[in-house]
């Protein structure tokens, strides 16, 4: 049966280079996914192939709650519907953090600025930072602005959220606050894909870990089996590379 996001011969290729070789991915409503994988596995790319930040090969599919990911009308319903969180955080500099999580409930969804003003200082609220919402987000700290760029992501109530190595900028003493706060979003039944190189976290957030190297998914399993006791000798040098570092 197809996921409520369905990954099909995913082939995507940056001139002759292929850096996805045909995933096949079907992520469940709700369910937590870690990507793991070393450095040029195709990890970024594949999660940013799900709302088509990325293009890929027309004999590819992916679909969102049934959706195709194809240009046309029906992207803006998916993006609308799958939220981002990047390494960088990507806020606008220019509005404080309150209007930086405004922002697209206003102009996508038409909202009104008290209706948006005040689904805004909820997010926050959850975020852990609502003292910090008539700031500008360069008087923040990374960590907050991190919090921020995840509040703004869930404004739009996604139902899937991607982050690409939300906490790889980070200075470490700031890591633990990001990852508390999608752990308690893990909790909440939001459908959550994430690319990182935290093996802890991943070990207790995710339902399902994914092992990538060389554009393939090269084995998935619950975290204890993946991280715990890898079949793959691929999975197994990553992981002894990663953990003895
Ligand atoms: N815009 C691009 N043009 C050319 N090659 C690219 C581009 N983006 C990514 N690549 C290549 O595609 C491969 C996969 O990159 P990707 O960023 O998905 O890897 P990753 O597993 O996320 O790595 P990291 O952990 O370092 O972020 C790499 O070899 C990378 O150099």
């Amino acid at each position: 049966m197809a996921g409520f996001v369905s990954i099909r011969n995913l082939r995507k290729s940056y001139g002759t280079f292929e850096a996805l070789k045909g995933i096949d991915l079907e992520i469940e409503k709700g369910e937590v996914v870690c990507v793991v994988g070393p450095s040029g596995s195709g990890k970024s790319t594949l999660i940013r192939c799900i709302n088509r930040l990325e293009s890929f090969s027309d004999d590819s599919t992916i679909l969102v709650d049934g959706t195709p990911v194809m240009p046309g009308r029906a992207l803006a319903k998916v993006r609308a519907e799958v939220g981002m969180v990047f390494q960088g955080f990507n806020l606008f500099p220019h509005l404080t953090v309150r209007e930086n999580v405004m922002l697209a409930p206003r102009r996508v969804r038409g909202a009104n600025r008290a209706t948006a003003g005040e689904q805004a200082d909820r997010l926050l609220q959850r975020v852990g930072i609502s003292e910090q919402a008539d700031k500008y987000p360069d008087y923040l700290s990374g960590g907050q602005q991190q919090r921020v760029a995840i509040a703004r992501a869930l404004a739009m109530e996604p139902q899937v959220m991607l982050f690409d190595e939300p906490t790889s900028a980070l200075d470490p003493e700031m890591v633990g606050e990001v990852l508390d706060v999608m752990r308690d979003l893990a909790g909440t039944g939001v459908t959550m894909v994430i690319v990182t190189h935290e093996m802890g976290f991943a070990s207790q957030v995710a339902d399902r870990v994914i092992f990538m190297d060389g554009g393939e998914i090269v084995e998935a399993g619950p975290p204890n089996e993946l991280l715990g006791a890898p079949k793959h000798p691929r999975t197994r040098n990553f992981l002894s590379a990663v953990l003895n570092h």
